[in-house]
């Protein structure tokens, strides 16, 4: 067993309730995989629209589907998340950019971070307040325990454009946190496979289709990194393979 640290990096936003179900179970694994779990708030929509995807919703059948998973997983996770009635919604700009400026200034360790998020986390989807008005963002931040001289210094930075541009070279990151995808010898196979497939259906090649990378186009984008190795993964729905990656999988289930 190698002694390297394993290091999880978790890219969210308080928008998406999947990146809450990542976070929760992010951290309650933390001490019982011995990961160093680094949180990076990031704007949901520049990596939907940023790399070519299309936000979930606009798919009747697949909104349809999240709300009868979030339902399910949300009471299989234990992490009561309840349904909007006006899914409008206001976006998370602020909120992102609130947690952001506490990121920036809490630097070594990331207790607040977690909690003012969870706070968030809770106001949006379990008790449907505000999170867009410097009121509300004061409320949060209050319950999650900083004092009220700090939540306006955080208040302040967070329209600063210093973390305007943090946040939005956070979701760069994600966007341009290019792992390969494959071994050489998968990829030749995989693109030899999907040349096949291609010239049958269109009668032309598409080597540049398919680039062998793995890049973030949704949260939860979890970068797990071990023994110089960096692995990712979208969803809260692939701790067993987190797990197998990271040398915490005993075949059976995770340890
Ligand atoms: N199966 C994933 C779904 C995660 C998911 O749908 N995330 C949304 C944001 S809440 C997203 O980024 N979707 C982009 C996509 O599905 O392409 C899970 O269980 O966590």
């Amino acid at each position: 067993m190698s002694s390297s640290r394993k290091v999880v990096e978790l890219f969210y936003d308080v928008v998406s309730p999947y990146s809450w179900l990542a976070f929760e179970v992010l951290c309650r694994y933390r001490n019982v995989w011995n990961i160093d779990l680094k949180f990076k708030p990031a704007f949901l929509p520049g990596v939907i629209y940023g790399s070519g995807n299309q936000p979930a919703g606009m798919n009747p059948s697949k909104l349809t589907y999240i709300v009868s998973d979030l339902t399910l997983l949300s009471e299989y996770f234990g992490v009561p998340m309840f349904r909007p009635s006006d899914l409008s919604d206001k976006d998370t700009l602020s909120a992102m950019r609130f947690v952001t400026a506490l990121a920036e200034k809490e630097k070594e360790g990331d207790m607040l971070v977690e909690r003012v998020s969870r706070e968030l986390w809770k106001r949006k989807w379990r008790t449907h307040q505000d999170i867009t008005q410097p009121a509300s963002l004061t409320e949060a931040g209050l319950k999650a325990g900083l004092s009220a001289n700090v939540v306006k210094e955080i208040l302040s930075l967070s329209k600063s454009q210093p973390i305007k541009d943090k946040l939005k070279s956070v979701t760069q990151e994600a966007l341009e946190y290019k792992v390969s995808a494959f071994n050489l010898h998968l990829c030749t196979l995989c693109l030899a496979h999907q040349k096949i497939f291609v010239v049958e259906k269109y009668n032309k090649m598409s080597l540049h289709i398919f680039p062998p990378f793995l890049q973030c186009f949704g949260f939860p984008f979890i970068v797990c990194q071990v023994n110089g190795k960096a692995k990712v993964f979208f969803g809260s729905d692939r701790f067993e393979l987190m797990a197998y990656f990271m040398g915490n999988y005993n075949g059976l289930g995770i340890y």
